[in-house]
């Protein structure tokens, strides 16, 4: 059955959450605003998310296991960081019902793939997923309805997943605001690595770089940014639970994406001590086309509101 691209109504009966942190509480928000589900269950590890969770809403029924927050539930996604997603997935597997399917919203897919595949039962479909669209906040309190309208989701379902098991997330997504795509697990994690799994460890130097200096310069080094460094420190505020993971668990991709990097700076580095004025101005037109190509493509839907917070936070 296809079901029509703006489905409004329940698309799954019952959705458990697990992990109650940015991205699950902003499914919440987004599942309530188009009354997507008949009942939304959570679980968090924590007793204290669990407790801000009730207090806020957040979820129709909050549980105190994992088990019966998934019990009944026909979508199970699965919000935590990428390196507890197996050990979540073998606690919550013999409470699965027949039928359901497995997702997650992990920024790393072939580690999740392997990791979370082998607890899955017979007779539940699994169906990894990656919405686009984050912020440098976390936990219960950082999410909001319209975090991923007119961003991506990749879908990367695993072979054997039942086509109408991805078709109907494809559903549950786009009814969330998302554009959905589907994408191949190593290719995706080579694509993120280049586009956000390097930049963010790029953000992530700058600022320490920056922090040694500002011991000798006092507060210049942030009260004098400019908004290039601005958006660094934004981005190195980002949960370091959540990205030791993903440098941890997309290894192979970051570092060749890291290697090629080093590469270039190494020019780059060598152009600026020689005065190789003619390399740095060539690299330069190049890279500024490649952002002119973007634009004049109408590819920069992403861009303007990126990093935007709860409560207009930046
Ligand atoms: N933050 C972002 O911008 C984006 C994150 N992602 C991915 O989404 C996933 C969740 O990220 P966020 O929502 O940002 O994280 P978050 O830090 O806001 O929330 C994670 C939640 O998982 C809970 N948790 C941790 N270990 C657990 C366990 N063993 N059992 C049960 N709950 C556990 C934490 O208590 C917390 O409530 C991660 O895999 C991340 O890679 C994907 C797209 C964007
Ligand atoms: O806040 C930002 O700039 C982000 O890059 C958000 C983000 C973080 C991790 C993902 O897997 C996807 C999106």
């Amino acid at each position: 059955m296809t079901l029509p691209a703006t489905v409004s109504g329940p698309i799954y009966d019952r959705i458990a959450l697990i992990g109650l942190g940015l991205i699950a509480s902003s499914m919440f928000w987004a599942i309530k605003r188009s009354g997507l589900a008949g009942e939304v269950t959570g679980y968090a590890r924590s007793a204290t998310t669990r407790d801000t969770a009730r207090r806020i809403g957040l979820c129709d029924r909050v549980c105190d296991s994992a088990a019966e927050a998934v019990e009944g539930a026909d979508l199970v996604v699965l919000c935590v960081p990428v390196g507890v997603m197996g050990d979540v997935a073998a606690e919550i597997a013999p409470a699965l019902k027949p039928g359901a399917t497995v997702s997650d919203v992990g920024s790393v897919k072939r580690h999740v793939i392997e990791a979370v595949g082998p607890h899955i039962p017979e007779g539940v479909d699994f169906v990894p997923a990656h919405p686009l669209a984050g912020t440098e906040h976390s936990g219960p309190e950082s999410g909001f309805a319209e975090l991923f309208d007119n961003r991506w989701c990749l879908l990367v379902p695993v072979e054997h997943a039942a086509p109408a098991a991805v078709q109907r997330l494809r559903h549950l997504w786009e009814a969330m605001g998302a554009n959905v795509d589907e994408m191949e697990p190593d290719h995706h994690d080579l694509v993120l690595a280049v586009t956000s799994h390097a930049p963010h460890l790029i953000a992530y130097t700058m600022v320490g770089v920056a922090d040694d200096l500002r011991r000798v310069t006092d507060s210049e080094v942030i009260k004098y940014s400019a908004a290039g460094f601005r958006d660094f420190t934004r981005i190195a505020a980002s949960d370091p639970t959540m990205w030791r993971d993903i440098f941890l668990t997309n290894k192979a991709a970051t570092l060749e994406i890291l290697g090629r990097f080093t590469e270039e700076l190494f020019a780059l580095q060598r152009a600026i001590r020689t005065g190789d004025g003619q390399h740095l101005f060539d690299y330069f037109t190049r890279t500024r086309a490649i952002r002119r190509g973007i634009i004049e493509a109408g590819q920069d839907t992403a861009a303007p509101d990126f990093g935007r917070g709860p409560k207009g936070k930046t």
